[in-house]
């Protein structure tokens, strides 16, 4: 079936998805009203991938599509959605949007040291080049103000996972104190803290290397406090870790974890308790057993406003 103007106009009509994501998709094409499609992944013996995208009877695609895949270990991943997104608007596909819950490569956004490649400034346009609309949650955008400078060329949307994890802790710890482990942190912590009328204060961080950092307490008293620390990630744990000694240290009464993506491992995750962390609490970006706050509602209402 040849795509139609009208069909242009009726907004994504369908939803398409790796095998291993078929229960966030489910609830994204839940929450957008979306038909959702799987398409089919066969590794070869010398490792190379095969994708067969789920066409209709007469071998076509719907002219809009979503493609959804979130981008943790996403080395493989980059690939699949080369092929996808090349194979998709081949078979008929003319808008095609990238729902990236977790964003890949934005960490690297400047060479520390000569000969680095910038990840951020390779990865961005590749995806640029691939779709025409590309959402994430919480891009960890150190150096660059808008997702926009960091995925030139296609339609941006960020959403924030910020709001909704308030609303998560507040049920869990009223009254909390949040806590944001780095200057970065704050754009977050500062939202979520609003939301509910909570306090809030965040630390300086300074990065030594990959599992070493540095962290300094602000001068708030945190003595006999529910705090909770909030931060768009945990990978090693050791930002949180460290954070967490140092509030304990200060005489808090408890700290609790909410991140918006949990792309830490069960090891590190072990460590984190035993540094003191009591509850480790997280979105669904990224699929973990920690996962409590799912963001389908939020990314199905900012995938309504792109098409709208
Ligand atoms: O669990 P970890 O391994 O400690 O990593 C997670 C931390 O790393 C990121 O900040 P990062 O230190 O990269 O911030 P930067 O952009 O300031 O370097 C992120 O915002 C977390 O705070």
């Amino acid at each position: 079936m040849a795509a139609s103007p009208h069909m242009l106009d009726a907004g994504p009509s369908c939803l398409l998805y790796l095998d291993d994501e078929q229960a966030a998709a489910a609830g994204l094409a839940a929450a957008a009203g979306l038909i959702a499609l799987p398409i089919a992944r066969h590794r070869f013996p010398d490792g190379e991938l095969k994708l067969t995208l789920p066409v209709d009877a007469s071998g076509h695609l719907p002219a809009r599509a979503v493609l959804l895949r979130s981008l943790h270990q996403p080395n493989d991943k980059l690939i699949e959605l080369l092929l996808a997104a090349r194979t998709a608007r081949s078979l008929g596909v003319r808008h095609l949007t990238l729902v990236a819950p977790y964003l890949a490569y934005m960490r690297q956004d400047i060479a520390f040291h000569p000969g680095e490649a910038v990840s951020q400034r390779i990865v961005g346009p590749f995806l640029a080049d691939l779709f025409d609309a590309v959402m994430t949650v919480d891009p960890h955008l150190h150096r660059v103000a808008t997702l926009q400078e960091a995925v030139p060329a296609a339609q941006t949307v960020v959403v924030s996972g910020a709001p909704l994890l308030a609303d998560w802790i507040v049920r869990q710890r009223p009254g909390a104190l949040l806590v944001g482990p780095d200057g970065e942190s704050a754009q977050w912590v500062a939202q979520a803290a609003a939301r509910h009328g909570l306090q809030h204060a965040v630390c300086t961080k300074e990065r030594h290397g990959d599992r070493s950092v540095t962290i300094a307490l602000p001068p708030v008293n945190v003595q006999g406090r529910a705090v909770v620390l909030l931060d768009d990630m945990a990978s090693t744990g050791h930002t949180l870790a460290q954070a967490t000694r140092l509030l304990w240290q200060a005489g808090a009464a408890s700290v609790d974890v909410a991140v918006t993506h949990a792309l830490i491992d069960a090891a590190s995750l072990q460590a984190l308790h035993a540094a003191g962390v009591g509850q480790f609490w997280s979105t669904d970006c990224v699929a973990h057993p920690s996962n409590c706050v799912p963001m389908a509602s939020a990314l199905a209402q900012a995938l309504g406003g792109l098409h709208a």
